[in-house]
């Protein structure tokens, strides 16, 4: 089903139920004011969202003093990407050398950093005069992958790289992104999901930073495939979410019968989002052959600082930063899917406050005997849901980390490196990670 065919099932599905998203999204603000869980959805629409749900990420109107962190990073992909990564470690770090060199100089001559943090400051004081919230999601998302670029220097992703576990940041790449992870309460030195995916589309659905300028159909087609996918899927998120409230809120307000509307929308919704997902994680839409290199390498992270005493590395955006699924599973009152300090790493303090604000408000646990039989029965259907997302998501995921990618060491977002021994086998590294996924299919509960 395409985004299009979906719209018309949505407004169909949702008959009995607010139409439009203008007029829910007004629904909300009113509950706002009676209940936390519509506060907080609002909140995080407000701050993350830019007022809008999947984020608004504004490139038109950028403040001149930020502008040049846009076109170095155009500028210099030719350097970063190339089509046939090198087996040589020494020719691998002199291109990683040659592009991080051209970066500093480029940042060093074009961008003065004073005037950047002097916007940057009026942000932290609520002052919106110079930059407005979708121009500052546009930067967090350029300052985010331009790190990221500049951590590997060399994409797809060559062991040297791999190898590296921990860099000092130009301070133009530095500085601002202190800013912007206090700004979003979120502290990893990498990206995540919505800084690296959600914020790389403009309003009108075009993707604006690309990570390979090959020429080859199969590579671009996956790139763009494979990050609209889940762009898209927060496209869906947003009635999700709507439902969600209106779930709990009607509930608390002693609505049965309208809890119960809104929690079949929320199954309608999720089993929309399937269907999505088994239609465009396929073959033809993102190719398994170029999946692990040409599109999923400038996503990883997997260096490390010293803080408070402790080694931390940092992980890269992985599909556990997608926020509906972690809505979902705060619904059902489940326990997160990260550890609380993962959680304050890789996802927005607005997004963390929002499921959990499900999670304290889930009608779930309240539900009584024959009075709540129809509602216990759409939680039931919705446990059910997610636990075949989980299996199909499963049996989709693991081929394509199984890919030979000969230049690099087996790796994924998540857990960077897993072995440098070439006597261990995929499988055999992947493992743990799939024990990750089972483990997390037989929690649905
Ligand atoms: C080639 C594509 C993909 C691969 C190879 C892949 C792989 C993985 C792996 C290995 C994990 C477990 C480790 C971790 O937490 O990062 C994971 C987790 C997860 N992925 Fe994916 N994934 C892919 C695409 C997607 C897509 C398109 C979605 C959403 C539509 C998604 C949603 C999730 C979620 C929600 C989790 C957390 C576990 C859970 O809640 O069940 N992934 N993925």
């Amino acid at each position: 089903m395409g985004l299009a065919l979906w719209r018309m099932v949505k407004g169909h599905r949702t008959a009995s139920l607010i139409m439009g998203k203008a007029n829910r999204m007004q629904h909300m603000r009113t509950l706002a004011a009676q209940h936390k869980v519509a506060a907080s959805l609002i909140a995080m629409i407000d701050k993350d969202g830019a007022g809008d749900w999947p984020p608004r990420a504004n490139y038109e109107s950028w403040p001149a003093a930020l502008f040049p962190y846009r076109s170095i990073y155009m500028e210099l992909l030719p350097m970063l990407y190339t089509d046939t990564p090198s087996m040589d470690d020494n020719v691998n770090i002199e291109r990683r050398e040659r592009y991080r060199v051209a970066v500093q100089s480029l940042l060093r001559d074009r961008i003065t950093l004073d005037d950047v943090t002097t916007i940057l400051e009026e942000v932290e004081a609520d002052n919106w005069s110079t930059i407005s919230r979708d121009t500052l999601n546009g930067f967090y998302c350029c300052v985010a992958l331009s790190r990221h670029a500049y951590r590997w220097a060399t994409l797809p992703v060559v062991k040297v790289a791999q190898l590296e576990k921990e860099l000092d940041f130009p301070p133009e790449l530095s500085i601002p992104w202190s800013y912007l992870q206090r700004y979003f309460g979120c502290h990893s030195d990498g990206g995540n999901h919505t800084s690296n995916v959600l914020n790389n589309f403009n309003p009108r659905s075009e993707r604006i930073f690309r990570f390979n300028n090959s020429l080859s159909p199969t590579i671009q087609a996956s790139e763009e495939g494979f990050f609209r996918l889940l762009y898209e899927v927060d496209v869906m998120s947003f009635d999700i979410f709507h439902d969600i409230v209106l779930a709990i809120t009607s509930y608390k307000d002693g609505k049965t019968t309208a809890s119960l509307d809104a929690m079949r929308s929320v199954n309608a919704g999720l089993r929309g989002l399937f269907v999505h997902f088994n239609q465009k994680m396929r073959e033809e839409n993102v190719s398994r052959k170029v999946w692990v290199n040409y599109v999923q390498s400038m996503h990883a992270w997997g260096l490390g600082r010293m803080i408070d005493g402790e080694w931390v590395r940092f992980d890269g955006v992985s599909g556990n930063q997608i926020l509906v699924f972690q809505a979902l599973d705060a619904l059902l009152g489940m326990e997160t899917y990260h550890p609380d300090a993962d959680l304050k790493r890789y996802m927005p303090a607005a997004q963390r406050s929002f499921c959990k604000s499900i999670k304290d408000n889930s009608p779930r646990t309240h539900l009584e005997g024959t009075k709540d039989q129809a509602l216990k029965a759409e939680f039931e259907t919705l446990v059910a849901q997610l636990k075949r997302y989980r299996a199909a998501h499963r049996s989709r995921a693991m081929p394509y980390l199984k890919q030979p990618a000969p230049e690099r060491y087996h790796m994924t977002t998540k857990a960077s490196v897993l072995t440098t021994d070439p006597s261990v086998s995929i499988d055999t590294a992947l493992k743990p990670l799939e024990q990750l996924l089972i483990n997390r299919s037989a929690q649905t509960v």
